[in-house]
């Protein structure tokens, strides 16, 4: 499930010759590049991917972001063996989409679906992005995670956790709820992202359980909201 990169692959046709340095990591010059997994985040506009992804390679959060005009890359080493996962932090706006849309998918290896659980509609929007990842071909086996961010917002939120595991589990995806703010969830927000990685890394597919198993990657420490109409 790990593809290694080399270079004349797939990832250089994706950026052309210019952008293909940015997309070779190598331990030293000597050696073989060190793999590359490239997770893209997707969801609706001002869900908080731009954030959350800047919280695990940057550390901090991103204050004032603006709206992501087709795509940003951002990149974090594994500190085992100088691995890398290359994030694709995507646009939400379907103005800013269109003419990228191909190369999100393209050669993709792990998916994180991110709603905001303060907005019921951007979780609603959860398998409208499910379904345009399964139409550009990104196969059954590529792992998907969902998270829900804005989790600080704990008088504002719109979507139960039990609603949001009932989804996950009607797809067979983890579930995480966490917040790209908050700094007490900084390690958690690396956690989700460290675990997609080693599991790349590792080959193992993520699967973590059967659906009705249930369990949230992590249970917010708050009142939990009633719980809304479960479909699945
Ligand atoms: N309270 C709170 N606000 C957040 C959090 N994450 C992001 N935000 C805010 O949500 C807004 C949108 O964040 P972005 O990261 O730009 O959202 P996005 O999903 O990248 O949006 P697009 O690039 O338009 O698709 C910004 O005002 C952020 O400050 C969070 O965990 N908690
Ligand atoms: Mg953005």
């Amino acid at each position: 499930m790990a593809i290694e990169h080399k270079p004349g692959d797939e990832f250089d046709t994706v950026f052309g010759q210019s952008d293909s340095s940015e997309l070779t990591s190598h331990r030293d010059h000597d050696t073989a590049p060190a793999r590359i997994f490239k997770i893209i985040v997707i969801g609706d506009s001002n869900v908080g991917k731009t954030c959350l992804t800047y919280r695990f390679c940057g550390g901090t959060f991103l204050k004032n972001p603006e709206a992501t005009i087709g795509v940003d890359f951002r990149e974090r080493t594994l500190e085992l063996d100088g691995e890398s996962i290359k994030i694709w932090d995507t646009a939400g706006q379907e103005r800013f989409r269109k003419s990228m849309v191909e190369h999100y998918y393209r050669s993709v290896h792990a998916v994180i679906f991110v709603y905001d659980v303060t907005s019921l509609s951007s979780f609603e929007s959860v398998p409208d992005w499910i379904e345009e990842c399964s139409r550009h071909c990104v196969g059954p086996l590529v792992p998907r995670i969902m998270v829900g961010n804005k989790c600080d917002l704990r008088d504002r939120r719109e979507v139960p956790t039990t609603a949001a595991q009932c989804l996950a589990d009607s797809y067979n995806f983890p579930l995480f709820e966490t917040s790209a703010k908050e700094p007490a969830e900084k390690e958690h927000v690396d956690a989700i992202f460290l675990t997609l990685a080693y599991r790349l890394k590792s080959h193992k597919p993520l699967r973590l359980k059967q659906p009705n198993e249930g369990g949230v990657g992590r249970l917010w420490d708050q009142r939990e909201p009633e719980a809304a109409t479960c479909q699945c």
